[in-house]
């Protein structure tokens, strides 16, 4: 059974209907179904399991941080990927074992480096010489040693959108396979550094498997090389990057991509790491919105909501598509009128869709935009000074507010006046 579907004519998520948490918060707010993070969560392990792969599933933080989702993926198994101190304390705080926390990122700070140092953390993906050196000097400073990941850049096309694709040579990830001999040099007379692992991610929302492929199997037979060199590696780590389903794209599914790790770890004694972000929250979020305003204008008809771009930037930014369901469950002879969906924001690109059929919408009618869970709410601003969408976590017919909404007070007082204005 889906986390979010159409009971007795309303949207539910969970037991709950959407429409009773809409009058308890007000909208827009996101909503996020414990049930669909903890069923992503089993069917990818599942999906490794059976393909006889045994590896710690990172959950990367960056596509949504609330304490709670990051909890919730803790309790069914999850480690973290993390890319910042402030992921990191995120992950410590939530109960993540600091040995299944993986801290990627290319420019991680020296303060960044010795929280994690600290904390004793899994491994520091490593992308530049300047930051080996530096991961060195503060391990030496510490008396400890450093758990290190080379994360190479496989020169692989992702075949996602520009702006989430990491794995070409002209994105600044990652090192490139040729270097990676000097890199392994140069860590030999580097104190405190241990190289242990190598790891790929070639981009995100992935949607056709054989770039994966590639990228596993440059990863798995440069692994294969170092060690027969003498290097004591011990991990691999696979990256994220899996793709859900947002309109009609057919994304690869588990067992292809449990496969594609399978294949490539033939004849290799490691262990594996795993960084999925948006296959385990995407789908099990939605951000629910009312409509203000019907404006039929010269050529089309808008509906104006009440979210913004500011909210859910993934339209604005990348053109992506989301879904957009009415709470209250249409007829099934219902005409379908197409409409640009927009936000309050002044700006042309606070567009969430153009031309989208829809049902005949009403001014205080409530939508859904659908597979909201990942890089939604952690991607937000107050941009037009408004308000937060707050985040609601269900469980079963249980829902919790998990971030609230900050009022204008608190807001607008953020800024604090210099002396000089106030004489
Ligand atoms: C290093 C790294 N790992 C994991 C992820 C998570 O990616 P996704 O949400 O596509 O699974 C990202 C983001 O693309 C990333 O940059
Ligand atoms: N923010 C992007 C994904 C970025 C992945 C970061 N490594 C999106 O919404 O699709």
């Amino acid at each position: 059974m889906s986390a979010f579907e159409y009971r007795h004519g309303q949207l539910h998520v969970e037991d709950l209907p959407l429409e009773e948490i809409a009058q308890e918060v007000g909208t827009p707010f996101f909503c996020y179904s414990t049930q669909a993070m903890v069923n992503a969560y089993n069917s990818f392990s599942d999906a490794l399991a059976k393909a006889g792969v045994k590896g710690t599933i990172c959950y990367a933080l960056k596509a949504n941080s609330n304490q709670s989702v990051i909890q919730t993926l803790a309790k069914a198994g999850a480690g973290a990927d993390v890319v910042s101190e402030g992921e990191l304390r995120r992950a410590l705080e939530a109960g993540v074992d600091p040995k299944k926390i993986v801290f990627a990122g290319v420019g991680k700070k020296p303060s960044e480096m010795a929280v994690g140092l600290k904390a004793g953390i899994l491994q520091f993906n490593v992308e530049s010489l300047p930051e080996l050196e530096a991961l060195s000097a503060v391990a030496q400073k510490m008396g400890v040693t450093a758990p290190v990941a080379f994360r190479i850049n496989p020169d692989v096309d992702a075949k996602t959108h520009a702006k989430i694709s990491t794995g070409k040579a002209e994105n600044k990830f990652g090192i490139d396979i040729p270097s990676v001999r000097n890199f392994v040099e140069q860590a030999k007379v580097l104190p405190n550094i241990a190289v242990e692992s190598l790891a790929v991610h070639i981009g995100s929302q992935l949607t056709d498997a054989s770039p994966f492929k590639d990228a596993f199997a440059r990863l798995a037979s440069l692994y294969s090389e170092l060690q027969t060199a003498g290097l004591p590696l011990k991990r691999i780590d696979f990256g994220g990057g899996l793709g859900i389903q947002y309109n009609d794209e057919t994304p690869p599914d588990l067992s292809e991509y449990a496969q594609a790790v399978s294949e490539a770890m033939q004849g290799l004694d490691a262990e594996c790491i795993f960084e999925p972000g948006r296959f385990l929250v995407g789908n099990a979020g939605v951000l629910v919105t009312e409509t203000i305003y019907v404006k039929d204008g010269t050529n089309r008809r808008f509906l104006i909501i009440d979210a913004a771009m500011n909210d859910l930037i993934r339209p604005s930014l990348y053109d992506a598509w989301h879904d957009i369901t009415p709470l209250k469950q249409p007829d099934e002879s219902a005409t379908l009128t197409p409409c640009d969906i927009v936000g309050p924001i002044c700006e042309s690109g606070d567009t969430f869709a153009t031309q989208r059929p829809l049902p005949e919408i009403d001014a205080g009618d409530l939508l859904a935009m659908e597979s909201a869970g990942a890089y939604g709410a952690v991607m937000a601003s107050s941009y037009n000074t408004r308000l937060n969408a707050p985040e609601i976590l269900v469980k079963g017919d249980q829902y919790a507010i998990v971030r609230k909404r900050i009022d204008y007070d608190t807001l607008i007082k953020q800024d604090i006046l210099p002396q000089w204005l106030s004489e």
